[in-house]
């Protein structure tokens, strides 16, 4: 085994919702310790500036270009970014000299696979300088430049979770990880080292967005909303039909690639239950391109927190005989599993290890990624 690091991740998904930590150990093969985590939300107005935020990247070419509002809000995402570390490691006891380092992934406010163009805001050497720790960030750029779609990640840290559940339970195989967050993504765990991963369809951006046009709240909690319709199978089709689904190439989604439905498509209940059924009808359809049907799909991401995702999920699994499982059924935590991944990414990062294969982002190889960005070198023999 190499050396085992301690590593914070730092991860602000497409759901802009707030900032998920964790704390793994890890030597960036083996999981040797899965420790604290917690969710810090943001508050309404800087969900606001975000979107906003979204709206101010459409212009942008070349990566590092921040038109508009993007420059502050840098600076402001990783100012609070810190913020969430120093609370974080408050709320555990934790001394920051004995974090090795800090997997910071940033807000993706564009993403064009397409165009070989992947932009996740996050300014690395200002969270250096603020939490005085060592930080990994910008780990999607150079898939990209291979060749690769820069998404999913997170396959790597799945195939290693699959590793040590292969040890000490009798899930069937095989298995696939599924995360439902702003958007899905599924990795299936073949034989040996085979994974193979791609996005899977909207997760819960398109849900979020018709609650929140069409009645004011930010996600549909419970699916009490999606509870009181029913599906309008038209309206599903549409979605289930967009040439994502048919592409050999396109692996990886952006949050602007599905649109929510107009105000007269639905009422808000049968909206809702029709995009909860997307959602779910998305991810099996997607399973269609995998090796094999997976025996068991272990899911992850706010959506598992969905009762009619998870029910039509469980359904369609069914139907294909799949079992649909939360993650915390295996011991595991489908709340922090991304944080937990870009801990482990960064210890992949400084190891030189691949970050993604052909089979997860389409790159041409296995390639590392991120930049480093060391903490101010007076901050080394300080107390944390
Ligand atoms: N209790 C709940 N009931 C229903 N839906 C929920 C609940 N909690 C969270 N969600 C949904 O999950 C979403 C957040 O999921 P998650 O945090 O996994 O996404 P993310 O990490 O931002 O996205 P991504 O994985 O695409 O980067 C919320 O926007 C909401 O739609
Ligand atoms: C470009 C980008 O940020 N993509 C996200 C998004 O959210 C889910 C899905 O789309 C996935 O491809 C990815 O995040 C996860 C963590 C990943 O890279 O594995």
């Amino acid at each position: 085994m190499g050396k085992v690091l301690t590593a914070i991740g730092l991860m602000s998904g497409t759901s802009m919702d707030g900032i998920d930590v964790a704390l793994i150990e890890t030597d960036g093969e083996t999981i040797v310790r899965r420790g604290p985590s917690a969710g810090y939300a943001y508050e309404p107005r800087f969900r606001d500036r975000l979107k906003q935020g979204l709206e101010d990247a459409k212009s942008i070419r070349k990566r590092d270009e921040r038109p508009g509002a993007l420059a502050e809000l840098e600076r402001d995402l990783t100012l609070r970014h810190a913020e969430s570390v120093k609370v974080f490691l408050y709320e555990n006891n934790l001394l920051r000299n004995n974090i090795d380092v800090i997997g910071f992934h940033g807000q993706t406010v564009l993403h064009r696979p397409d165009e070989a163009l992947t932009v996740q805001i996050g300014d690395g050497e200002l969270l250096a300088r603020e939490t005085l720790i060592d930080v990994v960030f910008d780990m999607r750029a150079n898939d990209m430049v291979h060749g690769g779609q820069g998404a999913p990640l997170i396959p790597a840290y799945h195939a290693a979770l699959a590793r040590g559940l292969s040890e000490s339970s009798e899930i069937e195989t095989p298995v696939a990880f599924v995360n439902i967050g702003g958007i899905s993504n599924i990795t299936f765990i073949g034989a040996g080292d085979g994974i193979v991963a791609y996005d899977s369809g909207p997760g819960n951006t398109l849900i979020d967005q018709w609650v929140e046009a069409q009645a004011g709240i930010p996600y549909d909690q419970g699916g009490m909303i999606a509870s009181e319709g029913s599906v309008l199978p038209e309206l599903a089709e549409r979605y289930l039909a967009h040439p994502f689904f048919s592409s050999e190439k396109r692996r990886s989604l952006d949050r602007n690639d599905f649109s929510p439905p107009a105000a007269t498509d639905a009422s808000l209940e049968d909206g809702a239950r029709t995009l909860a059924h997307v959602t779910a009808a998305a991810i099996l359809q997607s399973a269609r391109h995998l090796p094999k049907n997976p025996a068991t799909y272990i899911v992850c991401g706010g959506g598992r927190l969905n009762p009619v995702i998870m029910g039509d999920l469980g359904s369609l699994a069914e139907a294909a005989g799949g079992r649909v499982l939360a993650a915390e059924a295996l011991g595991l935590n489908g709340d922090s599993m991304e944080a937990e991944a870009w801990a482990y990414l960064a210890v992949r990062s400084l190891r030189g290890l691949p970050l993604s294969y052909p089979g997860t982002t389409g790159v041409r190889r296995p390639v590392s990624g991120g930049r480093r960005a060391a903490r101010p070198k007076d901050a080394l023999g300080a107390q944390g």
